[in-house]
């Protein structure tokens, strides 16, 4: 099971397209959780990872074949094209991260792990040409992507927050930087794993912002990234200039995603944390 192609003719608009790849992808997902079980986390991974990337893959160039892909789990997968041609002169390109937040999925109970799908066209008007995107949480039983994008988050009661910003954080890699710049802008830290799952706490107001820096690649923020703007809600470096996606390097180590509201604030202290050059 799993792994063969489905029988069924998936939405033809791109954006459609997105939600169905992931919410599939995400089945799988929970088919493998049940499968293989938590006793050996690093195989649950492993066939978690393979499951959900041949299927993306698979679906891909049954529905999509002149597109191009960038994929977490394969950086090479139809990057070379097959008229010639590598993604970087591609007018499409998707980029998926079959699993984000890996470790999370192979931890019981847990449901911060997502698929991301997106889709570079060099055509999108965005600076980040994000044409469409859909991230899936099948733990939370939610897709939320680019086709009928969720509503803005709501103003947080600042009964309920102590009038704090919640700072969604990586759990294992949060930025050297954060506990100074919480205490900075008087938020309190909110750990979770995957980048999808953290910005898709700040889509539905569980969380005001994520920060992240100190390493990361495309694949980890593009689809969650192209549902924030889509939604209304503010991306960019850490820096403030623009994320930009489809690069000939797949890295993109930071970003921060929140309410337009705190970006001045959150940009402008984070700009004493950051290098020069
Ligand atoms: N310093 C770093 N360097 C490279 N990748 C990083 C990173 N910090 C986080 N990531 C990636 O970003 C995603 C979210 O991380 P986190 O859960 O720690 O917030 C994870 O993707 P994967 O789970 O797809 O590997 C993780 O590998
Ligand atoms: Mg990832």
């Amino acid at each position: 099971m799993g792994e063969s192609p489905s029988n069924e003719s998936p939405p033809v608009i791109d954006g459609e397209f997105a939600r169905w790849l992931a919410g599939r992808a995400g089945q799988l997902l929970m088919e493998v959780r049940a499968e293989v079980g938590h006793e050996d986390p690093a195989a649950l991974k492993a066939a978690g990872d393979k499951r959900a990337h041949d299927f993306l893959l698979s679906e891909l160039a049954r529905w999509r074949p002149s597109d191009a892909v960038l994929s977490e789990e394969d950086d090479g997968a139809r990057g070379v094209l097959a008229g010639g041609g590598t993604r970087l002169d591609a007018k499409r390109v998707w980029i998926i991260d079959p699993l984000d937040g890996t470790r999370e999925f192979s931890e019981a109970g847990r449901v911060d792990w997502a698929v991301h799908v997106a889709l570079w066209s060099a055509d999108c008007a965005h600076r980040h040409r994000l044409a469409a995107g859909a991230v899936a949480l099948p733990g939370q039983h939610r897709v939320l992507a680019t086709d009928h994008p969720p509503a803005y988050p709501p103003m947080p009661v600042g009964s309920a927050t102590g009038g704090r910003i919640r700072l969604a954080a990586s759990r294992s890699r949060p930025p050297a930087f954060l506990t100074a710049l919480a205490e900075e802008v008087g938020a309190e830290l909110v750990p979770m794993g995957s980048a999808g799952a953290k910005i898709a706490a700040v889509i539905g107001g569980e969380v005001d912002a994520y920060v992240h820096a100190g390493g990361q690649y495309e694949w980890d923020s593009a689809a969650p990234v192209a549902v924030a703007t889509a939604t209304g809600l503010h991306a960019s470096r850490v820096d403030g200039s623009a994320l930009e996606y489809n690069g000939a390097n797949p890295r993109l180590p930071d970003l921060v995603v929140c309410r337009k509201d705190l970006a001045p604030r959150l940009l402008s202290a984070l700009r004493g944390h950051l290098r020069v050059p």
